[in-house]
C-alpha cells in the first residue's frame, strides 16, 4: 500500500495522544468516525460502529481538520467484532486488511453503508434512486464457515525489509511488516514460499497466480544497484524484473504473460498487466454487466479502459458479426495483449492512447452501448458529457471506487442518464474496497 504525501503542519503534533470516544458510522477509507469531548474529528481503523474505544492518534496535529487514529484498547466491543484472524494484522501492523476484526458479513454491511454515504452525498442518490437493493454481494464460494478467511489475492505485491525478509507495508507507510503467510494470498501465491526466502537487495516482489491456468509470475523490482537473485521457488514461475531506469518491465525468464481465464475464453495479460484480482471478479463483472446492457446482435459497443480486452470479448460474442466495438486503454502492452486476446474477432478494433483524447479522434457519433471501467479517480465530468452525446441505450459502469463513481454518476444525471440498476460485490474481502456495476439508460426512457 503506497502512503499518500503528508500534508505539512504547522501545530504541534498530536501524534501518540489518546482520546477515549465513541466510535460512530463507517467512513469511505476504511475506519470509522469518532469525535473528542473538544469537538476533533477523528478517523479511526481497527473499530467498529458504536463500539467505544481508546483511539491513539497516528497521523495530525493541533490544527488538523481532522486526525487520524488507531483503536488500541477496546473498552466496549460490537457484536460484529471477532478476533482477527490474521496475526499481522492490527494497530502499526499490516496494512492491507482494514476489517479483519468485523465478521465477513459485518464487513459487507460496512462496505453497503460505504456506498450508501457516497451516493447520497455525492451524488444526491438514495439506494432506492439508484435502483440499488442496498447489499453488497459476496463473491461465489466466498461465504465460509466462522474462523475462515477467503483465499482470493491472485497477485500480492510483497514489500522487502533492509534484511530481504519479505513482508507488506504497514498503513500509509513504506515500512514492511514481514509475514510468513498472508491469509487472504491465494494458493497458487501461498505455494511459492516468497515469504520463507531471502530477498537482499529488492525491493519488491509481486507474485501472480493466474485462473484456469498454472501460469505464475514474479516480478522483480531491485533497489538502486543491486543484483538479480536466481529465483528458486517450490513452484515454477517466470520471472520478470523492473527496470530501475525506466519503470520498464523485462523478462528474465519464462513466459513474459500468464494466461488467465473468464468468460469462457483465454486471455493473455502480459508484464504484470492489470486483472482483476479475485478469481471469480472477471466472470462476476462481466456477468453483470452483460445482463444489465442485454446486448443485441448488430449493435455497436465501446469499452473504454478496456485493458486486455475483457468487456470487449464479452460484448463482440454477443453483437455478432454484424455489430462492432471498440476498446480504448492506454497501456502499450495491455493494448497488444488485447488486440491478440481479440484476433478472432475481425469487427473489433482496439485504440491506444487516453480515453478523453482518443475518443474525440475517432470521430465516433453514435454508440449503442458503452462499457467503462475506469481507474480510481472515475472518468470525470468531460469524459461523461462526450459519452452522453453519443446517446447509448445503456452504458455499464464498473467501479473500484464508490466516491469516483458516485460523482460520475452525478455527471451522468446532470447529462440526462440515470441508474437503471446498481450491483455491488464484495471482490476484495478483509479490506474495505469493493466493486460495483451501474447500468445507466436515458432519463426519459419509457417515461
Ligand atoms: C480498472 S482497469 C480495467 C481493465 C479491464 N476493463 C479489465 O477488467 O480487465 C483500468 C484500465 O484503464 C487503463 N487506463 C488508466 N487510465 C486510462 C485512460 N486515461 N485512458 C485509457 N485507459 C486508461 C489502465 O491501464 C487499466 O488497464
Amino acid at each position: 500500500m503506497q502512503a499518500e504525501p503528508k500534508k505539512p503542519q504547522s501545530g504541534a503534533s498530536l501524534v501518540g495522544q489518546e482520546y477515549e470516544v465513541e466510535v460512530g458510522p463507517v467512513a469511505h477509507g476504511g475506519h470509522c468516525v469518532a469525535r473528542t469531548e473538544e469537538g476533533r474529528v477523528l478517523f479511526v481503523r481497527h473499530t467498529l460502529p458504536g463500539e467505544r474505544v481508546v483511539a491513539r492518534v497516528t497521523d495530525g496535529a493541533e490544527d488538523s481538520r481532522f486526525l487520524r487514529a488507531d483503536a488500541v484498547e477496546i473498552l466496549d466491543a460490537s457484536k460484529d467484532r471477532v478476533e482477527a484472524p490474521c496475526p499481522f494484522s492490527g494497530p502499526g501492523r499490516c496494512g492491507g486488511c482494514d476489517w479483519q476484526h468485523a465478521k465477513p458479513g459485518a464487513q459487507r454491511r460496512l462496505k453497503a453503508d460505504v456506498l450508501r454515504e457516497q451516493l447520497e452525498r455525492l451524488a444526491g442518490l438514495t439506494p432506492e434512486q439508484a435502483n440499488w437493493d442496498g447489499t453488497v454481494l459476496p463473491a461465489e464460494g466466498d461465504k465460509l464457515p466462522p474462523g475462515e478467511v477467503p483465499a482470493w489475492r491472485t497477485r500480492v505485491q510483497y514489500a522487502i525489509d533492509e534484511d530481504g525478509r519479505a513482508g507488506l507495508r504497514r498503513h500509509r507507510s513504506h515500512e514492511v511488516e514481514p509475514v510468513d503467510r498472508c491469509l487472504i494470498a491465494a494458493e497458487g501465491v501461498s505455494e511459492l514460499g516468497i515469504e520463507s526466502r531471502d530477498w537482499s537487495g529488492m525491493d519488491t516482489v509481486e507474485a501472480i497466480t493466474a485462473t484456469g491456468s498454472q501460469d505464475r509470475q514474479v516480478i522483480l523490482t531491485p533497489r538502486p544497484g543491486a543484483r538479480l537473485p536466481l529465483v528458486q521457488l517450490d513452484k515454477p514461475v517466470s520471472v520478470l524484473r523492473v527496470d530501475e531506469k525506466d519503470g520498464g518491465v523485462h523478462r528474465v525468464h519464462g513466459r513474459a504473460f500468464v494466461r488467465e481465464r473468464a468468460d469462457e475464453h483465454t486471455w493473455r495479460v502480459g508484464n504484470g498487466g492489470f486483472w482483476q484480482v479475485h478469481p471469480k471478479a472477471a466472470d462476476t463483472l462481466v456477468r453483470a454487466a452483460m445482463q444489465g446492457l442485454t446486448p443485441r446482435k448488430g449493435e455497436t459497443a465501446l469499452d473504454l479502459y478496456c485493458g486486455v480486452g475483457l468487456f470487449a470479448g464479452a460484448l463482440a460474442d454477443r453483437v455478432g458479426e454484424k455489430g462492432a466495438v471498440l476498446g480504448i486503454e492506454t497501456s502499450k502492452r495491455a493494448v497488444e495483449d488485447a488486440r491478440h486476446n481479440l484476433a478472432e474477432h475481425p469487427r473489433v478494433r482496439i485504440e491506444q492512447g487516453k480515453v478523453d483524447q482518443v475518443l474525440p479522434r475517432t470521430g465516433i457519433t453514435e454508440a449503442d452501448l458503452i462499457v467503462l471501467d475506469p481507474p480510481r479517480a472515475g472518468a470525470g465530468k468531460s469524459t461523461v458529457r462526450h459519452l452522453t452525446t453519443l446517446t447509448p441505450r445503456r452504458i455499464a459502469y464498473i467501479a473500484c471506487d464508490p466516491a469516483a463513481l458516485a460523482r460520475d454518476l452525478k455527471h451522468f444525471a446532470e447529462n440526462g442518464y440515470r441508474v437503471r440498476v446498481l450491483r455491488a460485490f464484495d471482490l476484495f474481502p478483509m479490506t474495505q474496497h469493493f466493486e460495483c456495476v451501474a447500468i445507466l439508460e436515458p432519463a426519459d426512457k419509457g417515461r
